[in-house]
């Protein structure tokens, strides 16, 4: 029996004064699935996530969660409907510890906790991701790993349904991006949706359920890896513009 559906972006757009950035892009995702949105730089993966993630109002389309039109709510409605994110460039609070920057994500998410009963939560997300032992650290004394998985916790404190991840596994080391392959796919296990960018193509390979493949904000694929890896037009995109 197929999964449900439960996030749907109908004929989405965003433009940039001239720039389409995406071109009236549609695609399911359902439950308990790892979707990947790829495509060679540029070509609006991250501005995809922006407007799922209500960072970026659509210029024409829809983005249904369950049902609920959210594409126009303000983000942290999305946010507390049930889609947590993290962003390709780390955003961690530098002034606050490692557990402050987590507990903030249980304030702000689905899951609305205060107090202790919210440290107790970012304790156990920080567990989930690996880095438990640095709870009491101030953020600026992590790696950048380190920092990544703050990020990743923060967003799991939120309880969401659907996570958003927008090139985590990017700049991690062999050994690391392993580890974070596995940490994903038992997020998944936890009854996650994930919705990903990436670039890494092991990863795409073995994390990804489906892919949607986006070239010059326009969706050229859909389909398991496997598939949209051999698609010609993907190939064509990504040989072609010389930046992939
Ligand atoms: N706020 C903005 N204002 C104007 N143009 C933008 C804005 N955000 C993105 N763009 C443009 O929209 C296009 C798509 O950018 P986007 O960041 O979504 O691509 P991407 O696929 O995520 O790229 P990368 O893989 O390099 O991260 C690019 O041409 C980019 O310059």
């Amino acid at each position: 029996m197929r999964e449900r559906i439960v996030l749907e972006v109908s004929n989405v757009a965003k433009h940039f004064g001239g720039l389409r950035a995406v071109d009236d892009v549609s695609f399911n995702v359902r439950e308990h699935e790892v979707m990947g949105i790829i495509g060679p730089n540029g070509s609006g993966k991250t501005t995809m996530m922006n407007l799922i993630s209500g960072a970026l109002v659509p210029t024409a389309g829809d983005i249904t969660l369950d049902d609920m039109l959210i594409s126009g709510r303000p983000a942290r409605e999305i946010s507390r409907a049930g889609v947590g994110r993290t962003f390709q460039l780390v955003r961690v609070l530098p002034g606050l510890s490692v557990i402050e920057n987590v507990m903030a994500g249980a304030v702000f998410g689905h899951k609305r906790l205060w107090g202790r009963e919210a440290r107790r939560h970012a304790e156990r997300q920080l567990e989930r991701v690996g880095i438990g032992h640095a709870a009491k650290l101030p953020v600026s004394a992590l790696t950048y790993i380190d920092e990544k998985r703050v990020e990743l916790a923060r967003a799991l404190a939120g309880d969401p349904r659907v996570l958003l991840l927008d090139e985590w596994l990017a700049g991690l080391n062999p050994t690391e991006l392993q580890t974070g392959i596995e940490l994903i796919k038992s997020l998944r296990d936890d009854g996650r949706t994930v919705i990903l960018v990436e670039h890494v193509m092991d990863a795409i390979r073995s994390l990804c359920d489906r892919c949607v493949v986006m070239s010059s904000g326009v969706k050229i694929a859909e389909g398991t890896p496997a598939e949209v890896l051999s698609d010609k037009e993907v190939i064509r995109a990504y040989l072609g513009d010389g930046d992939a």
